[in-house]
């Protein structure tokens, strides 16, 4: 039996008195695209955020590649060494947010070859060449000496993906990567992450409103709501034959909404 790439076990998760995870369960396997998707406020983003380590777990485990994230402590606390072992395993996940967060002062290039080169050691020229690589990829390979602003949001989003992509992760995380774009521009962005979804090698989880993209992509589709995972299975499933009142409520309502 394979190993699951992520695993979340047993996820608590409160803000003050604001409980926003009760018991959140879910295991990616390596290579599976799995979309998240829930009423808003449901915690979507705060999963992706843990898995991140931007935010900690009031409880549970999460696990990635066998190393439990939050429990790397050699000596029951952190020490420099097991930072740089964190670091290490956390590099294994790429993001990409909705916001892309480029450097302005950096060109197309260097945004892609700062994490290589400080994070994992890579020469500045073995960086650049994978990121000439992952630009090419992406479809921008020749604006690797433009400026962020030169950049429509839509090129700009494909720049963050190329940026995670340099890391060479096994996990991809997606959160929203299409909401702050002009609808004209939603396009592209779905283009290159269908693309990658396609080539299967990575592992990927997506929280996105674009149910149409989610139905097209994703191996697995999960809803949850009420800090718990409600129902999990194949988008033909999961959105064409919801079998709790709850995904079948939130279908409706996106439904009219849209
Ligand atoms: N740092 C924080 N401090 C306090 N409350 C927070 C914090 N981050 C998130 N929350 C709250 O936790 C809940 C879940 O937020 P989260 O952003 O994960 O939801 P979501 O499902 O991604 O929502 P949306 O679909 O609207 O993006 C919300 O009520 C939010 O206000």
């Amino acid at each position: 039996m394979t190993q699951p790439i992520v695993q979340f076990k047993g996820i608590k998760k409160s803000f003050d008195e604001l409980e926003v995870m009760k018991d959140f369960t879910l295991d990616v396997d390596p290579g599976e695209i799995v979309s998240i998707i829930g009423p808003s406020g449901s915690g979507k983003t705060t999963i992706i955020r843990m898995l991140m380590t931007l935010e900690k777990p009031t409880g549970g485990d999460i696990i990635v590649e066998g190393e439990n994230l939050w429990k790397m402590q050699a000596k029951g606390k952190w020490t420099d060494a097991d930072e740089k072992h964190l670091r290490k395993v956390r590099s294994n996940v790429g993001m990409v947010f909705q916001h892309f967060n480029l450097f302005p002062h950096m060109t197309i290039l260097r945004n892609c070859t700062e994490a290589p080169i400080h994070v994992l050691g890579l020469s500045k020229k073995e960086a650049e060449t994978r990121a000439r690589e992952m630009l090419e990829k992406v479809g921008l390979g020749d604006k690797v000496d433009n400026y962020p602003i030169q950049l429509s949001g839509g090129q700009q989003q494909r720049v963050a993906i190329a940026r995670a992509l340099v890391m060479q992760p096994k996990v991809m995380l997606f959160d929203e990567p299409t909401s702050a774009l002009d609808p004209e521009l939603v396009g592209e962005v779905l283009a290159v992450i269908k693309d990658l979804a396609q080539q299967g090698d990575m592992s990927m989880i997506l929280v996105t409103h674009e149910m149409d993209f989610a139905w097209q992509v994703s191996d697995r589709i999960v809803f949850i709501a009420d800090g718990q995972l409600v129902e999990h299975g194949k988008p033909s499933d999961v959105l064409d034959n919801p079998k709790s009142d709850r995904l079948r409520n939130f279908l409706e309502r996106f439904r009219t909404q849209v």
